[in-house]
């Protein structure tokens, strides 16, 4: 997946820094969103370098297959931990592409850990991977690759906005 071309990228200075967790999105985002009505909730913490971690409890709600995770909530969470990792670079992005390896079932009551990192960029464009597991490092249970496209918020969303669900603290995107 990795394109010939892709070059280094360097973390900005002003980027959130280790161990804290990466700026919200917005309060009502379902990936990270702290208000939202139904969501995942996850905190992406930044780590060394171009890295990020983050970690999910599997709720009962997630289910797929009897007694694990539905595919859909993982990626989804992958997609919220690897689209959050290039704010390290100060760059706000979307999903261009997402791609999973689904390794092993993932059990209701488990907490998934991921580990995620960026591999380097062309133009506006973000290579990540990401690692789950749940709790051994060296055993992991899924895997990704994603790509991702560094926008202009304003216009990004411009023509969106006025169908955005707020909450009662927090507008913004
Ligand atoms: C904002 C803060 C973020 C916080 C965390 C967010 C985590 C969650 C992230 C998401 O879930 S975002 C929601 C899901 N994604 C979307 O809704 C994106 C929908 N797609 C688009 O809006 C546009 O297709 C997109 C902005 C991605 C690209 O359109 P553009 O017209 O701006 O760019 P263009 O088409 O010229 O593509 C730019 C480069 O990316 C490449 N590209 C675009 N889409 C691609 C794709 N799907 N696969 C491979 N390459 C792709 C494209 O070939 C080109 O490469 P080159 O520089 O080499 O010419």
């Amino acid at each position: 997946m990795l394109p010939a071309d892709i070059e280094p990228v360097i973390r900005d200075p002003k980027a959130t820094p280790p161990g804290h967790r990466i700026d919200l999105h917005h309060s009502m985002c379902f990936g990270c969103g702290s208000e939202a009505p139904v969501g995942l909730r996850i905190e992406v913490i930044a780590g060394e370098g171009l890295t990020v971690t983050a970690a999910m409890k599997v709720e009962d709600w997630m289910q797929g297959g009897p007694g694990v995770i539905h595919g859909g909530v993982l990626s989804a969470a992958f997609d919220e931990v690897m689209g959050t990792s290039p704010l390290l670079l100060r760059k706000p992005v979307v999903t261009g592409h997402l791609e999973i390896d689904y390794a092993k079932p993932i059990p209701l009551g488990s907490t998934v850990h991921f580990t995620g990192e960026i591999l380097g960029g062309v133009r506006r464009k973000v290579y990540t991977r990401c690692v789950a597991h749940l709790g051994d490092p060296a055993n992991p249970v899924a895997a990704a690759h994603a790509l991702f496209i560094a926008i202009d918020l304003e216009k990004h969303f411009s023509g969106y906005r006025e169908r955005a669900v707020h909450s009662q603290h927090q507008n913004g995107a």
